[in-house]
């Protein structure tokens, strides 16, 4: 079984880089088969496991796709088959990006419904009645979705019961190609949404307002295959001021943009951690101990629910009670368990976790319910007495790119290693390796 194992301790100091952000990366790939015309030339794309799996979607779709350096270059000119199977919704939710983007070229789309995870029950109503009021007929049956439209889709004023992410993407990418305006109300903001919107624009679409809850969308005839960067990914920038924070460290985070991350800075600020803006990024000076604070996750521009657990990692040990309250998702409180494993204090009360801190946290072997969980546990490992072995690594791969080697660069004790074959193998140095413990 392959493991990340941290030994705590170690004060974090230097300079790292964070990749293209994953939520950002995933509907702009969908979004690539789109273009009828022309190749999209996507830059500064993470190797992670989400990014194979979307890539492996668009393949079996008929469109073709390569990566190297970071780079994906999608050509989508071919007719595209119109069905994505469960085995990638199985992987990866955001496989349901497809949807919009081959209705609207090709008036079909089926894909398996994805079913609920270990945060929440996550449905895609809101998704499927943005395409139904543009004239796409719904089924859903045997595990699958299916959108149809006899005809080109209508523009429509389309209001969302909340600010589905998701369903804002799909909805917008859906609206690109349809005849006439489409309005989305109460559509989410977040960063993610203006780099898509920034890229479909440049394809040829019309999209004003991303960033704001009124999205104006007024469909054209075609949208063409153009070249693009994905933005910094804001989650992995706050983990690594979270490591920074935790272990009293002083790290550079390079590519960082601090315009996107106001909540997250403002909430470690009032845990007395140092932030400051530089030439070629931020930086972050933990402090000796860190203060209390409360937490409410909500859509953008407020705290964002994939910080929540690396947060929650740092309460553990601020000198005092601290609280969180998880509103976007309703079951995204797994690692809560895992982390009393490591000696933590903590209650649960219904939406709400109360964080008795400082705790003296113990290593132990625990495991990622999610990937920000095991984002979240690593940290605390940072700061833990001894060993701590986190397992479920799939999770963790799927949103962090090379996160051991990173921290181990930065000064972390921490190594992956498998463990199955009888010997621990350390990945940063196949070169190496050490009997199990
Ligand atoms: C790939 C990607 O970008 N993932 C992000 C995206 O997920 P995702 O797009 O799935 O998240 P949503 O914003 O859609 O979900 C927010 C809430 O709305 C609910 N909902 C959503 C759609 C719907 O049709 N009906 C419905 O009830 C969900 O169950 C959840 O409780 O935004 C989340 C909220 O910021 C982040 O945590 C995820 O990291
Ligand atoms: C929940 C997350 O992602 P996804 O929506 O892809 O599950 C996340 O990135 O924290």
């Amino acid at each position: 079984m392959e493991k990340i194992i941290v030994h705590g301790g170690r004060k974090l100091n230097g300079t790292v880089r964070v990749e293209g952000a994953k939520n950002a990366v995933l509907p702009v790939l969908a979004a690539s088969i789109i273009a009828s015309e022309g190749k999209s030339v996507i830059h500064d794309v993470p190797p992670l496991a989400d990014v194979e799996t979307i890539n492996q979607v668009l393949i079996n779709l008929n469109a073709n796709v390569t990566y190297t350096n970071k780079t994906v270059t999608i050509d989508a000119s071919n007719p595209l088959f119109t069905e994505a199977p469960f085995e990638y919704v199985r992987k990866m939710r955001a496989s349901v990006l497809v949807l919009g983007p081959l209705l609207a070229r090709f008036g079909h789309a089926k894909v398996a419904l994805p079913g609920g995870c270990a945060i929440g029950s996550r449905p895609i109503d809101l998704h499927l009645k943005g395409f139904e009021a543009m004239g796409a007929n719904v089924t859903v049956g045997n595990g699958y979705v299916e959108v149809i439209a006899e005809d080109r889709l209508v523009g429509a004023k389309i209001y969302l019961d909340m600010p589905s992410v998701g369903a804002t993407e799909n909805i917008m990418m859906a609206a690109a190609l349809a005849k006439g305006k489409t309005v989305i109300e109460n559509a989410a903001k977040e960063p993610e949404i203006v780099d898509l919107a920034n890229y479909l624009n440049k394809m040829g679409a019309k999209i004003v307002g991303a960033g704001t809850e009124t999205i104006k969308i007024i469909g054209v005839d075609k949208l063409y295959g153009v070249e693009h960067t994905i933005i910094p990914d804001r989650i992995e920038a706050g983990t690594f001021m979270a490591a920074a924070a935790i272990t009293g460290g002083n790290i550079l985070i390079e590519n960082a943009e601090i315009d996107h991350m106001r909540s997250i800075v403002s909430k470690m600020e009032e845990m007395g951690i140092r932030i400051m803006e530089e030439e070629n990024g931020i930086r972050v000076i933990g402090p000796k101990r860190l203060k209390p604070t409360d937490i409410k996750t909500l859509p953008h521009p407020g705290f964002p629910t994939d910080m929540q657990s690396q947060m929650m990692a740092l309460m553990l040990i601020a000198e005092g009670t601290s609280m969180i309250t998880e509103t976007v998702f309703e079951n995204r409180f797994m690692h809560v368990e895992e982390f009393r494993r490591m000696n933590a204090k903590l209650k649960i009360e219904g939406r709400s976790v109360i964080v008795e801190g400082p705790s003296a946290l113990q290593g132990a072997e625990v495991a990622a319910t999610d990937l920000r969980a095991g984002a979240a546990l690593i940290l605390a490992g940072l700061c833990a007495e001894g060993y701590t072995r986190v397992t479920e690594l799939k999770h963790i791969d799927r949103g962090y790119v090379n996160i051991t080697e990173k921290l181990a660069a930065l000064g972390a004790d921490i190594e992956r290693v498998d463990d199955s074959v009888g010997r621990v193998i350390l990945t940063e140095n196949p070169d190496k390796s050490m009997e199990i413990q």
